[in-house]
C-alpha cells in the first residue's frame, strides 16, 4: 500500500502545473518592476514562485538583481517583445510547468518599453489558456517621471490601459498635489482604475497576487485579429540587432557595453555628468572600478542616478546597458572606453 501512495504521489507531482496562476508586471522603463519583483521575492514566505524576466538591452542585468536566484529562476531571453512572443514566451512556461519541483506562481517582468497586450494574448489565447491562470496585470508607474506627454510612447499609455491594477510607485519623491495629478490622469486613461500608492513597490502580497482580476473572457473575443498582426510582424524574429527599426520600441534603443577591466572612478564620473547624452533615459549596470574591491549597483531613471555598493558574487567586470533614443552608440562606446583603466 505504502508503495503504491508514493507511485500515486510521484504521477500526480509529474503532470503538467494546470491552471498555474501567473502575473504580469509591466510598466516603463526605470519605474520600478525589479524593485517589485524583489518584494514579491522576498515576502513570499513559502509559497514557490517562479520568475521569467525579459529585458530590452542584450545584457541580463535585472536577473543578476534579483534577491533569491535559485533553481525557479527561469531566464527569458533578451530583446524585442514580439520575438519573445513568437517563441521565447511559450517555451519559457512550458519549462516552468514541465519541471519536477513544485511551483505554485508564476510572476514576469516584461521590459520597459513592452505592449502587454500581445502578453496577455499569448496567455488566452494559446493552449497556455488551458494549463496557466492569468491572474493579473500589475502595471507600475513612476509618480515622479509620468507626465500627459507618456514619454511619447505608446507602450507607456497600454501598459496603464491593459494593467488590472496600477502601482503608483516612488511616492516619496512627489507633493501631494502631484500624485493627485497623476492619479487624475490615470484615471482618465483608463476609467475605473485601481490604483495603489507605493513606495519601492512595497504592497501587501494579497493585495497583488492571487486576485483574479485579468478580464480573461473580455480577450478572447480579439485573439484571431491580434494573432493575424502579430503574424504579420513575424519578419522581425531574430533581428535582435536592430532594435530602432521595431514599431513597438517606440523609438528606443538598448546600448550593452562589457569590459574585463575596470573603470576609473573620476573617469566615469566625468562621462556621466559631462559626456553622457541627454536623450538616454535608462541605464544600469555592475560596475567594477581600479580603487574598490566592492562591485557596484548603478541605477539611473530619467535624471536620477545611484550607485550602490555590494561584495562581489562573482569575479569582477563591467556590464552595462543604457536605453534611449536616437543615441550615437559608436560614440558612447568609445568614450566608456576611455573611461577603463
Ligand atoms: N525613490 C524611489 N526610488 C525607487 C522606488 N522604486 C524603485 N526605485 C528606484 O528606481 C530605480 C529603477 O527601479 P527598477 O525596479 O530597476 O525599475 P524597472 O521598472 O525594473 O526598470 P527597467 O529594468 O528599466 O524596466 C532603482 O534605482 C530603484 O531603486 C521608489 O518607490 N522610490
Amino acid at each position: 500500500m505504502a508503495g503504491l501512495m508514493t507511485e500515486t504521489a510521484k504521477s500526480v507531482l509529474n503532470l503538467p502545473k494546470r491552471g498555474m496562476p501567473v502575473t504580469i508586471i509591466t510598466g516603463f522603463l526605470g519605474s520600478g518592476k525589479t524593485t517589485l519583483l524583489n518584494q514579491i521575492l522576498t515576502n513570499k514566505k513559502d509559497l514557490k514562485v517562479a520568475v521569467l524576466v525579459n529585458e530590452f538591452g542584450d545584457i541580463n542585468i535585472d536577473s543578476q538583481l534579483l534577491v533569491s536566484l535559485d533553481e525557479d529562476m527561469v531566464e527569458l531571453s533578451n530583446g524585442c517583445i514580439c520575438c519573445t512572443i513568437n517563441d521565447g514566451l511559450v517555451d519559457a512556461v512550458y519549462r516552468v510547468l514541465e519541471r519536477d519541483s513544485r511551483i505554485d506562481y508564476l510572476v514576469i517582468e516584461t521590459t520597459g518599453i513592452a505592449d502587454p497586450l500581445p502578453i496577455i494574448l499569448t496567455f488566452v489565447g494559446t493552449e497556455l489558456r488551458e494549463l496557466t491562470n492569468l491572474d493579473s496585470i500589475l502595471t507600475l508607474v513612476d509618480a515622479e517621471a509620468f507626465t500627459p506627454e507618456h514619454f511619447d510612447s505608446e507602450a507607456a499609455l497600454k501598459q496603464i490601459y491593459y494593467g488590472d491594477m496600477i502601482l503608483l510607485n516612488k511616492t516619496d519623491l512627489v507633493s501631494a498635489k502631484k500624485l493627485e495629478e497623476v492619479e487624475a490622469y490615470i484615471r482618465n486613461i483608463k476609467v475605473g482604475a485601481r490604483i495603489i500608492p507605493t513606495q519601492y513597490g512595497q504592497v501587501s502580497l494579497p493585495l497583488i497576487l492571487g486576485i483574479g482580476m485579468t478580464p480573461i473572457d473580455a480577450y478572447t473575443q480579439d485573439t484571431h485579429s491580434e494573432h493575424h498582426h502579430h503574424n504579420h510582424n513575424h519578419h522581425h524574429h531574430h533581428d535582435h540587432e536592430h532594435h530602432s527599426h521595431h514599431l513597438e520600441n517606440d523609438g528606443f534603443i538598448s546600448l550593452s557595453f562589457e569590459s574585463d577591466r575596470p573603470f576609473n572612478v573620476h573617469k566615469f564620473e566625468q562621462f556621466l555628468t559631462q559626456q553622457m547624452p541627454q536623450n538616454i533615459f535608462r541605464a544600469k549596470g555592475i560596475l567594477w572600478f581600479s580603487d574598490s574591491d566592492l562591485r557596484h549597483i548603478f541605477q539611473l531613471s530619467g535624471s536620477r542616478y545611484d550607485l550602490n555598493a555590494e561584495q562581489w558574487l562573482s569575479s569582477p567586470k563591467n556590464q552595462l546597458v543604457f536605453i534611449g533614443r536616437d543615441l550615437d552608440t559608436t560614440q558612447i562606446q568609445q568614450q566608456l572606453n576611455e573611461c577603463l583603466v
